[in-house]
C-alpha cells in the first residue's frame, strides 16, 4: 500500500509514504497519495494532517527507474503525460490544503521527498533526519517546485549550495536555515501532530521571496554560484538550468510562472545524455553491490590489521579509522612504520588546519590507530589487509606469518594489483579465508574498491568483503581473479597508448590536457606518476624475456625503464632520502608539477634510436587512441562480466560512453585503423613489440551487428547482446603475466 492513512484520536490525519526500500515517489505512490490525501482533507473528524515516511527514510525522491520510461515515451508523449508534472500536482494538492499540513521528517527527505516536505505548510524533523536535493548528481534539477519553494524559506547561498552542489543539510542546520521549523526532542510524529493542531495553514507558495535573496540575485550571486558548480563539475549541464529556475524564483515572476520555468528546464535535462549517463551510473553502482550467490551473513569487523605502512597501507588504515574502526598498522622496520605514520598524521593535521577535522576527531583517530612491529598485535583482529610490495614470494611469506598470528576465522586480504591471488592463498591451510581487496591510490580518497574472489574464497569471506566496502563507504565491484582484474586491465591499453603517442610526437602536457578536456580528473602521464612507475617496471622485469612474448604487451617501456633505473618512481618513491624523490615523468613540487627537460631530451634520444620522426598529433586522435582501446578491453571483460581512475561521471562509464556518445560502429572502425598502424609499426620497426589491445572484442563486433535493435527503457544494447553472448564466451583468459 503506497500511501497509508489513519486518523489519530486527537483528530490528526496521518498519511504515510510506504514504498520500500526508500519510499521513492513512483507513479503508484503518487497516484495513491492523490487519492488518499483528499479523503483526509474532506474528513470532518480530521483537524490537521501530518505526512510522514515509513522506515528509516522520509522519502528518497522521485523513482529514478521511471525516468528512463519517460525518455522512451519521446518528447511529444512526455509533454502530455509528464509524470513530474503529475508529481508537481501532488505538491499543489498538499499546498492548497485548507487544513494545516506538517511534514514529520522521520529520516532523510531527498529530492522529490524534500519537495513533498516543502509543499507541506511546516516541517518537524527528527534529529537524525536531513533535507537534500541530490538531483544535480543525476543531471537533473528538483522538478516538483523545489527550486521555487527553497529560496522562499532559505537564504540564497544555502539554497544554491543545496541544489547546485547537491549538498544536504542535517536537521539542525536545516532549522537554522529556515527549512525546518522544529527539531523534535522526542517522538517526531507526536510533536508534528501537536504542531499541526496549534498552527494555521501557511503554504510556502504564498510567501514572498525574501528581499535579501532578491538583492543577492541582482548583485550577481547566481553567477558566482554557477562558477563554483561548473568548476567542480565542468561537464555538467544541470547547473545552468538550475540558475534559470533561481532567477525565475527571485525575479518579479509569480510562483506559478517560476514553476513553469522549472518544468521546462527539467524536461530538457531529463532527455539529456548526461542525465541518462548519471542515472545509469546510480543504478549500476547499486547493482554491482549484489553478487549473485553471495548471500551469507557478513561477519562483524570490529578491528582491522593492516600490513605495510606505505602509501597504500597507510591510506587503507585511514579509511577504517575515519569510520571509527580500530586499526593495527604493522610494518617490518621502525623507519618504515615511522614514515607511514608521519604521512597519515600530516594528512589529518592538514585537514585540522583547514577546519575540515575537529581536534576531538583528530584525537579519536590517533587513539584508534596503533602502529606496531609485532605480529602478536594481530591476535584479535577480524581482518588483515596486506599491502606489502608486489613480490610473489614476499606476499606468500607474509600470508604464512599472518596465518600464524591471527584467529583462525580472521579474513586475510591481499591488496595486490596484479598477482595471482589463488597462488598466494594456496600457502595457507585454509585458503577460503582469502580474497583480494584492490584499493586505488590514494586509498583514503579514491572511491573504488575491487574485491577479487579466488577459486576458494568462502561465501562468508566474500559477503564480509562486500560489507567491509560499505563500512568504509567505497563503491565496490566484485571481480574474478584474472590479469589486472577489471580496473588495471582496462587502464593498461590507455596507459600504453599514452606512452606510444608521446613517442610519436604528442607532448606530455598535450596528452594530459586532451584527457582532462575529455573530462578525466587527471591525465594518464600524471596518473602514472601518482600510482608509481615502478609497478609496471617491476612487472615487466619479472617477465622472463619480453621479446619472446607475443601477447598483451602494453606500450613502449624505454622511458619508464630509464626513469625507474634512477629511482624516479613518480610520487611513490619508497625511500624519502633518495634524490629522485618527487620525480617521475614530471618534477613535482607540492601540488605543482613541471615536465622535466631531461625527460623531453630522453624522449628525443629514444625516438632517434627507434628511427621515429616526431609528428604533430591531434587532440582528437589522442582521445580516440586513449579511450577506444580501453573500451575495447572493457568489452573483452564483459565477454564474461565499472568506478575508478576519475572517468567523467557525465559520460556514464566507458561502455555507456561507447554506446551513447560515440556509437559502436565508429569505435570498431577506429580500432581497426589504429590497430593496422600499430601492426605496421611492429612489423617494420624492431624496437616495437606486438600489442593486442586494438584487436576488436567479439562482443563489440556483436554489438555493431545488432545496432538499431530496440531495447527496453533503462536497458542498454550491451545488456541485450550479452545475454546471447554469455553462452559462447571463453572468458577474459587465464591469469597470465604482463
Ligand atoms: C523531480 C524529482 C526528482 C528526483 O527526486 S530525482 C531523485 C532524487 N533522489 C536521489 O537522488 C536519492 C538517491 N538515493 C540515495 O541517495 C540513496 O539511495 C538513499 C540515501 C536514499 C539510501 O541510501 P542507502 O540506504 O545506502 O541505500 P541504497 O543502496 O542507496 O538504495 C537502496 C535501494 O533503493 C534504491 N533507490 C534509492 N533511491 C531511489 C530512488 N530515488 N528511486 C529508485 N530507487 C531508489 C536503490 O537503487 C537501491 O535499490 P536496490 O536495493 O535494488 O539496489
Amino acid at each position: 500500500m503506497p500511501a497509508v492513512t489513519s486518523v489519530r484520536p486527537d483528530g490528526v490525519g496521518v498519511i504515510t509514504l510506504d514504498s520500500p526500500p526508500v519510499n521513492s515517489l513512483g507513479s503508484d505512490l503518487v497516484t495513491s497519495f492523490m487519492q488518499e490525501f483528499p479523503k483526509l482533507v474532506e474528513d470532518p473528524k480530521v483537524k490537521a494532517i501530518v505526512v510522514t515516511g515509513k522506515g528509516a527514510l522520509f522519502c528518497g525522491g522521485a523513482e529514478i527507474t521511471e525516468f528512463a520510461v519517460m525518455v522512451a515515451m519521446g518528447a511529444e508523449k512526455f509533454k502530455e503525460t509528464n509524470p513530474v508534472a503529475h508529481l508537481s500536482k501532488m505538491m499543489d494538492l498538499i499546498d492548497a490544503s485548507p487544513k494545516t499540513v506538517v511534514a514529520a521528517l522521520n529520516g532523510p527527505a531527498l529530492g522529490g521527498g524534500a519537495e513533498v516536505s516543502l509543499a507541506c505548510h511546516y516541517r518537524v524533523a527528527a534529529p537524525k533526519s536531513s533535507v537534500g536535493f541530490p538531483e544535480v548528481n543525476l543531471g537533473l534539477l528538483p522538478g516538483a517546485q523545489g527550486t521555487q519553494r527553497l529560496p522562499r524559506v532559505a537564504p540564497l547561498p544555502t539554497a544554491m549550495t543545496m541544489i547546485l552542489q547537491g549538498k544536504p543539510l542535517n536537521a539542525e542546520a536545516a532549522r537554522k536555515n529556515g527549512i525546518v521549523d522544529v527539531v523534535a526532542k522526542g517522538d517526531v510524529l507526536e510533536e508534528a501532530a501537536e504542531f499541526a493542531l496549534s498552527h494555521p495553514p501557511a503554504p510556502i507558495s504564498k510567501r514572498e521571496v525574501p528581499k535579501t535573496n532578491r538583492f543577492m540575485v541582482a548583485a550577481g550571486a547566481l553567477e558566482s554560484g554557477l562558477n563554483t558548480a561548473v568548476k567542480a563539475a565542468p561537464l555538467m549541464i544541470a547547473p545552468r538550468s538550475i540558475i534559470k529556475c533561481f532567477e525565475a524564483a527571485c525575479s518579479k515572476k509569480s510562483f506559478r510562472e517560476g514553476v513553469q520555468v522549472e518544468l521546462e528546464e527539467f524536461s530538457k535535462l531529463v532527455f539529456s545524455v548526461e542525465s541518462a549517463a548519471l542515472r545509469h551510473l546510480f543504478l549500476s553502482e547499486r547493482l554491482a553491490q549484489k553478487v549473485p550467490g553471495v548471500n551469507e551473513k557478513p561477519a562483524p569487523l570490529k578491528k582491522i590489521g593492516i600490513l605495510g605502512a606505505g602509501l597504500m597501507g597507510g591510506g587503507i588504515a585511514m579509511c577504517f579509522v575515519q569510520k571509527g574502526v580500530p586499526v593495527v598498522l604493522k610494518d617490518a622496520k621502525q623507519e618504515w612504520l615511522d614514515g607511514g605514520m608521519k604521512k597519515i598524521v600530516s594528512l589529518w593535521e592538514g585537514q585540522l588546519k583547514k577546519g575540515r577535522l575537529s581536534k576531538e576527531k583528530f584525537k579519536q583517530y590517533m587513539s584508534l590507530l596503533k602502529p606496531t612491529l609485532d605480529y602478536g598485535d594481530f591476535k584479535d583482529v577480524d581482518m588483515v589487509i596486506e599491502a606489502v610490495p608486489e613480490i610473489m614470494d614476499l606476499k606468500k611469506q607474509v600470508f604464512l606469518d599472518i596465518e600464524k598470528s591471527t584467529k583462525p576465522d580472521a579474513f586475510i586480504c591481499t591488496n595486490t594489483s596484479g598477482l595471482n591471488i589463488d597462488d598466494i592463498a594456496a600457502v595457507l591451510k585454509d585458503p577460503s579465508r582469502v580474497m583480494g581487496t584492490h584499493f586505488f591510490s590514494p586509498a583514503n580518497v579514491m572511491q573504488l574498491l575491487e574485491n577479487i574472489r579466488t577459486a576458494k574464497s568462502s561465501n562468508r569471506t566474500l559477503s564480509t568483503g562486500m560489507a567491509m566496502a560499505k563500512l568504509i563507504s567505497k563503491k565496490v565491484v566484485m571481480v574474478g581473479n584474472c590479469d589486472g582484474f577489471v580496473g588495471n586491465r582496462m587502464l593498461a591499453p590507455y596507459a600504453g597508448e599514452a606512452k606510444m603517442l608521446v613517442e610519436e610526437g604528442a607532448t606530455i602536457e598535450q596528452i594530459d590536457k586532451a584527457a582532462q578536456t575529455f573530462g578525466m580528473a587527471m591525465g594518464p602521464m600524471a596518473l602514472g606518476d601518482l600510482v608509481g612507475l615502478e609497478l609496471f617496471w617491476k612487472q615487466r622485469q619479472a617477465a622472463n624475456d619480453m621479446k619472446k612474448q607475443t601477447k598483451t604487451y602494453y606500450g613502449p617501456y624505454e622511458l619508464t625503464d630509464w626513469l625507474c633505473e634512477q629511482g624516479r618512481y613518480g610520487l611513490k618513491t619508497p625511500d624519502p632520502k633518495i634524490k629522485a624523490n618527487g620525480r617521475g615523468v614530471f618534477i613535482h613540487r607540492g601540488r605543482e608539477k613541471f615536465v622535466d627537460p631531461e625527460v623531453v631530451a630522453k624522449l628525443e634520444e629514444i625516438r632517434k634510436t627507434k628511427g621515429v620522426t616526431a609528428r604533430p598529433v591531434s587532440d582528437e586522435e589522442i582521445v580516440e587512441r586513449l579511450f577506444f582501446p580501453l573500451i575495447n578491453e572493457g568489452f573483452k571483460i564483459l565477454e564474461v562480466y565499472i568506478y575508478g581512475y576519475g572517468f567523467p561521471p557525465s559520460k556514464g562509464g566507458p561502455m555507456f560512453f561507447a554506446e551513447n556518445y560515440v556509437g559502436f560502429k565508429k569505435i570498431l572502425e577506429k580500432l581497426k585503423i589504429y590497430g593496422a598502424q600499430a601492426k605496421e609499426r611492429f612489423t617494420k620497426n624492431p624496437h616495437y613489440l606486438p600489442i593486442d589491445y586494438f584487436e576488436p572484442s567479439k562482443l563489440l563486433e556483436a554489438c555493431v551487428a545488432k545496432e538499431g535493435t530496440k531495447v527496453f527503457p533503462g536497458q542498454t544494447l550491451i545488456d541485450v547482446v550479452l545475454k546471447d553472448f554469455r553462452k559462447q564466451s571463453p572468458g577474459p583468459g587465464p591469469f597470465s603475466k604482463l
